[in-house]
This record gives C-alpha cells, structure tokens and sequence, in this order.
C-alpha cells in the first residue's frame, strides 16, 4: 500500500485538530492533513457549543424583555428557535468548514484515523485502507464521549447531542446530572416547553465552580418551574419500547427511574454526567502506549494530544489553546528553533450560560485555601455597580475575587449575574499577566459600565493590599 506524506497529520478535526493543523504550518513551506470520519468543525460546531448557545441567547433575551420595563416582553418560539439552530450547525453540512480548511493550505482525509505505528496512521473508509506517515509529527484531537454507564445503556437515554439537535420535545424530561450540560440543558428544554426534573446526587448544582454560583441557578431553575432534586441517586432504569428514533427524537416509550427517592417517569432521560477523552480503539497499542498515558502526557516526542483527548479540561477555547501552543511547538521544531512560552501557566476561564450567567477563572476560595494560599475573598452583589444594575430591573448573584494576600495576585474569580461571561475576561488578563491587586485598581473602567464591578470589587479588598507588599524582612 503506498503511503501518502505529510509533514504533520492530526487526528480529529473539532476546534483542537483545526488549530493544532493550522498553527503548526501556517507562515512554513509544511504540509498538514486532517483526518476526520464525522463532520469537520467536530462535537463544538454541531453538537454542542454552537446549536446549545443558538438556542440558549434567545431564551436569555426573552428573560431580560421580561424584566425591562420599556420594551415589549418577547416570548420564545420553539419553532423559530429551533431553526435558528438548524443555521447555527449549518443543518449538518460541513462543506463550509472544508473549503476554510483548503483555504488554510490543509488537506482532509475522509475516514477513520488510527495509528499504525510509529509517525504512522491508518485511515479507514468506504473506499477502503490507506496509510498516511508524518514527516514530524501526529496530533491526537479525537475529543471526548458522552459517559452512559450500563445502568442506562439498554434504556437509550438521550446524551447531549440529542439534547442540542432536539427535533421532538418531551412532555416530561428528566435530566440525570447537575453540572453544565444539565444546567444549560434544562434552561432551553423548558423554554421549548418541557417539564424538566434534574436528578443531582451531589449537594449543589455546578460542583465545581463557587457554592454561591450553584445556589443562584438552582433557585432561578426552579423558578422557571424545573424540579430539582439534589442528593439523589438514580438505582435502576427500565424503559417501554425503546427504539433507535434517531439523533433529537424521543427514544421509545415511558421512562421509569427508581432513585434513592422513589420513582419518577419521564417521556425522556437526558444523560448529562461528564465526558470522556475519546482514546480507545485509535491504535494507541501500536506504538506501545495506553489512553493513560495520553491524559498523563507520557508522549514520545513525535506525538501529541490536544482537546478533550488530552484529558485536560474540556473546553473549546482551552483545547484551541492548547492545540495553537503544541502547532507552535510543531512548527518551531522544525525550524529548529523552540517556542516562545510564558513561564505562568494560563488559567482557564468557564462561562455557563444558564439564567444566571455563571462565569469564572482560576481558583475558587475552597481550592486556594486547599493549596495553602493566604487567602482573601472579595465578594459583593453583581447589582452593586450602576453598570449592572441598569441592565436589568431584578440583577440576581454576586460576583467573587480570591486573591493571595502575600503576593497581592488574583488567583481565582467568579462572576454570576448580567455580563458575567464578559466581565470574567479582564480577570483571565490580570491572572495571566500577574497584576497585583494594588495595580488593577488603577485600571479605570467607564461609567456605567459593567466593567465597574470590578472597582466595586477591589475596594471591598483590606485596605492594606492597595499598596505593594512590603519588601522581605533583613
Ligand atoms: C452540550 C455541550 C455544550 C458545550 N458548550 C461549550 C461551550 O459553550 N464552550 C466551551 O468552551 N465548550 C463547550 N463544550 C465543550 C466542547 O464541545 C469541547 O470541549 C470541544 O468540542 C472539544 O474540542 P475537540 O476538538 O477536542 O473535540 P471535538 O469537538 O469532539 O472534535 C473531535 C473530532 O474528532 C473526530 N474523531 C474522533 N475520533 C476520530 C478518529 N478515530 N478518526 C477521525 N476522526 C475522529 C470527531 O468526529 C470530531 O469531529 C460543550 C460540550 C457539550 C457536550
Ligand atoms: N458552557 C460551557 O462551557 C460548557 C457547556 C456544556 C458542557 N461543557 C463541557 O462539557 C463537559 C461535560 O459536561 P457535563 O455536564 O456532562 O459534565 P460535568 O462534569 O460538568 O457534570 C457532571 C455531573 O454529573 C454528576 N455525575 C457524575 N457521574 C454520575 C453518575 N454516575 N450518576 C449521577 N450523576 C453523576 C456529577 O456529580 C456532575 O454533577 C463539562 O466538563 C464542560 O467542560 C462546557
């Protein structure tokens, strides 16, 4: 079988692949390939940020004409909404994405990558087997599944494609998990009319980011009509009919969980309980290697893995980060040069766009502590800036600065309310460029401005962390 060549081949072509593809050979004379079996753009484009942001923006303006008096209040339109779904993912079709990718100078190999050995991949499709070697290097950006452990298999829960690509809306859904997917995913299933009930079994929506955050969705969930019942376990699940309906429609008949609660019945079972790296069946074996060694980054030098596959958070902009750091890396080896990169390690920001916005970076306050940070908490209301508080009439949440009161740095932040996903961004620069909280405070946001919450924020630090720290003793 002649082998094609190409200096670096990615596997995988989300927003991880594309940018590790792109950065690596960008301004060079080398030549990249894409290998993809599904839709070029990935799980981001189709299934997942894109269709679930298309619906969740409607809905959030919806919310804020309700509670703006001056305009009429506008209500959601699910067919409407639905279509401006259909336009975000492009109704599937990813001939667009193809002709950036050729525009970009990268080629794309329709099929099935795995490797095949050292710089090696095999590819897979209709027309048969081909092998493709890398001159330089291979990157791994397969992204990452969907969890449905056996308890659920048989049932044929609905995951988060589903749940993104609705086609039929349940009377009755039941949400099994109480992290993002299932937040976000409650907020636009019951503005498309569903009866949504989440089952969490750990304390608190949003585990991992601040308490205060969970706290304010799970009450604005329930006032919009959502169940949510916290502590709960789900011990069986059996199902009427299920049937293989297709991607968005209901799979079969009633659903019955019995949950450490009693049971429940539902017309459809959202699975919403995390993502795992997609590294099994990719050869890994053929060059010696196992999925854990991927996510711990034991790598030869040759390969790489960015994006969900790598283990590390599963975001798009930290994957895309990752992939333009190893792309640079990639093509800096080859001019035999190494890449510029900064000493701090770069925070990774969230925004959760549920109803309130949850936004946040860097640490929380139990996490620093955890670390052993000398920690001091700033926390006021997000309404308590007149750039806020103009937006809406009812500005719901507070928003949280965790600084280290020896190094007077920010370390962590949390926004919930209006503009937090924006308002999180100048505390993403100020953690990645070490600005000390007596500096920051000379950063003068206009009035009104939402960005004044951050002046709001910064005066309610102890006084003594508006100067410098006070050179070491001796
Ligand atoms: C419902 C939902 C909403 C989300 N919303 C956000 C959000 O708002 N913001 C955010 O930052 N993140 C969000 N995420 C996370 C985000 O989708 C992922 O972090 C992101 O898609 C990861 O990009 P990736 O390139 O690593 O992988 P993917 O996007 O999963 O792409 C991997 C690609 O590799 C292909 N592939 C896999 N195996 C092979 C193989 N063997 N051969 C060939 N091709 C292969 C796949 O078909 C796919 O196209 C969301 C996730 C979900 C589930
Ligand atoms: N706006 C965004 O940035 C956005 C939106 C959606 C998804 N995402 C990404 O996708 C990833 C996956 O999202 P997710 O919500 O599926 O995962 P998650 O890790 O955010 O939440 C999983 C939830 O399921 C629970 N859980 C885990 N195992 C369980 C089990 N066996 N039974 C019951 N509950 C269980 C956890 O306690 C948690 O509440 C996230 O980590 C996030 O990074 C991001």
């Amino acid at each position: 079988m002649d082998a094609l060549e190409y200096d670096v081949v990615v596997i995988g072509g989300g927003p991880a692949g594309e940018n590790a593809a792109q950065y690596a050979v960008e301004g060079t004379a080398m030549t990249a390939a894409i290998v993809e079996h599904e839709l070029l753009g990935g799980e981001c484009s189709y299934w997942a940020c894109m269709p679930s942001k298309a619906l969740l923006r409607p809905v959030a303006v919806a919310e804020v004409t309700a509670d703006l008096p001056g305009v009429s209040t506008a209500h959601v339109a699910p067919r409407a909404l639905l279509e401006r779904r259909d336009a975000w993912v492009s109704h599937y079709d990813d001939s667009g994405q193809q002709e950036w990718a050729e525009g970009a100078g990268l080629a794309v190999l329709r099929g099935e990558g795995r490797l095949a050995g050292e710089r090696t991949v095999r590819v897979t499709s209709a027309d048969g087997d081909r092998l493709v070697r890398a001159r330089r290097a291979v990157v791994i950006a397969t992204g990452s599944a969907a969890r449905v452990p056996e308890t659920y298999a048989d049932a044929l829960p609905w995951d988060s494609r589903d749940a993104t690509g609705v086609v039929e809306v349940p009377e009755r859904l039941v949400i099994v998990g109480g992290g993002v997917v299932a937040c976000e995913a409650a907020t636009w299933m019951a503005a498309l009319g569903s009866a949504v009930t989440l089952v969490v079994r750990g304390p608190r929506l949003l585990g991992r980011t601040e308490p205060f955050a969970g706290e304010a969705v799970l009450a604005s969930l329930r006032e919009r009509g959502a169940t949510v019942l916290l502590g709960t376990s789900v011990e069986s699940v059996r199902r009427a009919d299920p049937a293989a309906t297709g991607t968005g429609r209901v799979h079969g008949g009633t659903v019955t969980l019995t949950t450490s609660r009693g049971e429940l019945e539902a017309d459809e079972v959202l699975l919403a309980i995390g993502r795992e790296p997609r590294l099994d069946d990719l050869g890994l074996s053929s060059v010696g290697l196992t999925p854990e060694d991927v996510t711990s980054g034991r790598l030869p030098e040759w390969l790489h893995a960015v994006g969900d596959a790598s283990g590390g958070p599963p975001l798009t902009h930290w994957g895309k980060h990752q992939a333009r750091v190893v792309g640079a890396r990639i093509a800096a080896a080859a001019a035999g040069e190494v890449a510029w990169e900064p000493d701090r390690e770069a925070p990774v920001p969230q925004v959760v766009f549920t109803d309130p916005e949850v936004a946040s970076v860097g640490m929380t306050e139990a996490a620093a502590r955890e670390a052993g940070h000398d920690v001091v908490v700033s926390r006021v209301a997000t309404s308590s800036a007149s750039g806020t508080a103009l937006l809406r009439d009812h500005v719901v949440g507070d928003s949280q600065l965790v600084v280290d009161a020896r190094s007077r740095l920010l370390i962590g932040a949390t926004f919930v309310g209006v503009e937090a996903g924006e308002l999180v961004h100048a505390a993403t620069v100020a953690i990645t460029g070490g600005v000390p909280v007596h500096v920051l405070r000379h950063a003068v946001a206009s009035y009104p401005t939402a960005a004044e919450l951050w002046l709001r924020l910064l005066e309610e630090l102890p006084r003594e962390l508006r100067t410098p720290p006070p050179p070491p003793a001796g």
